[in-house]
């Protein structure tokens, strides 16, 4: 870890929007699908795009787009009708198999200049942009990896599955010491890069995805890596607001939050 960036220096942000969208079920990538009506339609990606430039510490840009010929085109066409001065600074790729394959192609794209980068999900297309300049902030002032993050609001039971599929329940656990975290998650270019170096068997990490090397399964999220090689992740507030549109019902409310002006973003 080589301390604190450059206050000066921009901010590079990977949009992950390669997914396929199985549990929303729309029959075409989730990134791809449109969100809101009228004048606020717009498939899910442009509006988490649109939402990530509010951010002004954000410079550069790679989107990393569902991999087959006709979505790449589709989301190249939507970076080129961006109304924002950066359009220039937006790269297009094509994502992988797994979440965290598309955020270590992401990296590879940005330019090297770029210290500090956020990790976004497209899914979380309405997030707000104080949550944004919140975890830049956080980087900035020393901290190489960055969560936000918001509390559970429900009890939360540990459970095991019984010979019949029946679950049954371990443990209750303590509410008051759990988070459910978002993105953006941000870092110091380098901290993120040696956490996929070490998920793809480099050094520290082991082959085969197995991050913290201890049977269990890959992290979900970046942060998760920089755990497993008992890096140092700090919280910020995070937004209901920043919610993942993952099923049907999210996209409803997603959608409600935009005809209402109630997209917890801030108005002119
Ligand atoms: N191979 C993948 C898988 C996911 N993502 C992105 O990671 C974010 C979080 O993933 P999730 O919401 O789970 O999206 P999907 O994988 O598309 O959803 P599902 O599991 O229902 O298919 C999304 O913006 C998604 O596009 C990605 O870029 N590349
Ligand atoms: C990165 C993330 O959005 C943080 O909550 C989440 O882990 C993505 O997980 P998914 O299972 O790929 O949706």
């Amino acid at each position: 870890m080589s301390g604190r960036p450059d206050d000066t220096v921009g901010a590079g942000l990977i949009l992950v929007a390669a997914g396929r969208g199985t549990r929303l079920g729309a029959g075409r990538p989730k990134a791809l699908v449109p969100l809101g009506a009228g004048t606020a339609a717009a498939p899910v990606l442009v509006h988490a795009l649109r939402g990530a430039l509010r951010c002004r510490a954000i410079t550069d840009v790679v989107v990393v787009a569902p991999p087959d010929e006709a979505a790449l085109a589709e989301v190249a066409a939507s970076v080129r009708a961006l109304d924002d001065r950066r359009r220039d600074r937006v790269q297009v790729v094509a994502g992988g198999a797994e979440r965290s394959d598309s955020v270590a192609i992401g990296l590879a794209a940005l330019p090297q200049r770029v210290g500090v980068v956020l990790v976004h999900d497209a899914a979380r297309a309405l997030t707000p942009v104080e949550v944004f300049d919140r975890v830049v902030h956080a980087v900035h002032s020393g901290h190489p990896a960055v969560t936000p993050a918001v509390a559970v609001t429900d009890t939360i039971k540990q459970v095991r599955s019984g010979p019949t599929g029946v679950e049954t329940v371990v443990a209750t656990l303590d509410r008051s010491r759990l988070r459910a975290v978002q993105t953006p998650q941000g870092f110091l270019r380098e901290t993120l890069e040696r956490a996929h170096a070490a998920l793809r068997g480099g050094p520290g990490g082991s082959e085969g995805g197995d991050a913290a090397g201890d049977g269990l399964p890959t992290a979900t999220d970046d942060c998760g890596l920089v755990e497993a090689r008992g890096g140092r992740v700090t919280v910020v507030e995070g937004s209901p607001r920043a919610m993942k549109i993952t099923t049907p019902h999210d996209l409803e409310v997603a959608a409600a939050w935009l005809a209402t002006g109630e997209d917890g973003r801030e108005r002119p």
